[in-house]
């Protein structure tokens, strides 16, 4: 299994290579070069799988064979059992035929945590074996990173500079990047938004000087890494209501379209999916590139679901490509216009294609709010306005016999103000981040300039050569 690139400019790599590189050297995004595919049969066989053993035989085709057998398995061990919950990723059923598949059980309560509780242990094995070290930069709103902070906190490989938007991210975000002690931890607030974040990034990775001066890695969902391990809960939660043997659709608060991206791998490796829903709050622009074909930015609007104030939404360049018959160059044409004007149109055949598979629409502050409060009164369930926003778009939908998972990005504790402000409860955080309002924070607050970042990067990593 090698991987290519969406913009067709840079070397196919192995595994290792493509989950160290993040982004392609020609600005696109890796993805495998075919799917590896699960018969109907293969898929049953998986059913009642602890989630670990199910991730290390859905995860292995990925590997390219560079991982050792036994190796990945301590790995994927390791990881997840830094999960509270015993099945990881839970589904709860809140209404007929509609269950909540719960992402927040890890150490710091989002979806997040998932992926990358097993990619900082795959980067530090990798880095091992190489005797190398690497930067990490990761742009957030808010969940990204704190997760990688939480991952790669302490490790002697790596050095983790998070980008966030200052004043922009809940208390609770805020507190789980800046109060981390270990010494290869740094948290940026960036003046800007968290696309001026994701821009800057993104120019780091195209700045190949600086890119190799630093050894410089990410763990944004631009990584092929992270999809990859999001497949796995897909997979579980349509096992326990019946797959291979009865379709499940999926509704997914999204942004940067790396989860639901997740989704849509899951069905090209065999598991019978029937919709896929994009759920975005008031920053709609999938929605609206669903409803008319024209990807078009607007300014971002801060809302009470912050995780999800992207325009730029990284990984929809996965989906052009597969929607384009992987021809790279209409790729490189629609992201020539979306840098030169702020927007391309999807021609009919691939717009038809993914509309074939997606459905997408929007919630409103308030219109979250009102289903964090129904939903309460209803089944005596509190969702974080991310989820919520994912639970109204599922129920405009026309009704359908196919069990509808929503998935639940975030716990609700990390939005106390949001949540208490639309239902009048308090989510408590869990006890292992009882202390977390009360340590002392560590931040520096830099303006949304391409050189003031990398020099502070460029002066504080260990890999610089
Ligand atoms: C809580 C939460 N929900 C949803 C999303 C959107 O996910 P994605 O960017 O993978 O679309 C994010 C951030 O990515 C998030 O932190
Ligand atoms: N919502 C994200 C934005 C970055 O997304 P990623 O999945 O590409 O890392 C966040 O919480 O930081």
């Amino acid at each position: 299994m090698r991987y290519v690139s969406t913009r067709g400019e840079a070397p196919a790599l192995g595994f290792a290579d493509t989950m160290m590189t993040g982004l392609a050297r020609d600005g696109g995004l890796y993805v495998p070069e075919s799917w590896p595919h699960f018969s109907a049969d293969a898929i049953r066989k998986m059913r009642g799988k602890p989630y670990a053993d199910l991730a290390v035989e859905l995860l292995t085709p990925f590997l390219n064979a560079e991982i050792k057998a036994r190796d990945f398995e301590r790995i994927v061990r390791e990881a997840y059992a830094t999960f509270r919950h015993p099945a990881v990723c839970p589904i709860v059923q809140t209404r007929p035929n509609e269950f909540i598949l719960e992402l927040f059980h890890g150490p710091t309560l989002a979806f997040k945590d998932v992926a990358m509780q097993l990619l900082a242990r795959l980067m530090d094995h990798v880095l091992t074996e190489r005797g190398q070290r690497a930067t990490i930069v990761g742009a957030t709103s808010g969940d990204t990173g704190g997760a990688a902070i939480e991952a790669f906190a302490g490790r002697e490989r790596t050095d983790v500079f998070i980008l966030f938007p200052h004043g922009r991210v809940s208390a609770v975000q805020q507190r789980q990047m800046t109060t981390s002690d270990a010494g290869n931890v740094h948290a940026l607030a960036i003046e800007g938004n968290f696309d001026d974040c994701q821009g800057m990034l993104k120019d780091m990775f195209n700045d190949h000087a600086f890119r190799d001066r630093v050894m410089l890695s990410g763990v944004n969902s631009i990584n092929w890494a992270r999809i990859m391990a999001q497949i796995v809960y897909y997979f579980s939660s349509a096992l326990s209501l019946g797959a291979p043997d009865r379709p499940v659709s999926f509704t997914v608060p999204t942004g940067n379209f790396g989860d639901i991206f997740a989704g849509y791998a899951a069905k090209r490796m065999g598991l019978p999916i029937e919709r896929l829903v994009i759920a975005t709050n008031d920053n709609d622009i999938l929605a609206r590139t669903l409803a008319t074909g024209e990807y078009r930015m607007t300014g971002v609007v801060p809302t009470t679901s912050p995780s999800m104030d992207i325009q730029i939404s990284s990984n929809f360049e996965r989906l052009l490509f597969e929607s384009a018959g992987r021809d790279a160059s209409v790729v490189r044409r629609y992201m020539a216009g979306l840098k030169q004007s702020g927007a391309f149109t999807i021609e009919a055949a691939p717009l038809q294609r993914i509309r074939a598979e997606f459905d997408a629409g929007r919630a409103s502050s308030a219109e979250a709010a009102q289903t964090i409060s129904e939903t309460l009164k209803e089944s005596g369930y509190l969702l974080d306005p991310h989820t919520a926003s994912g639970v109204y778009v599922a129920h405009k939908l026309p009704k359908s016999d196919v069990p509808m998972v929503l998935l639940s990005t975030a716990h609700p504790a990390k939005f106390p103000d949001a949540v208490k402000a639309a239902c009048g409860k308090t989510a408590e955080l869990p006890d292992w981040l009882s202390g977390l309002m009360d340590r002392k924070e560590r931040f520096t607050v830099l303006p949304s300039d391409l050189k003031m970042v990398e020099d502070y990067v460029a002066s504080r990593a260990r890999a610089v050569s």
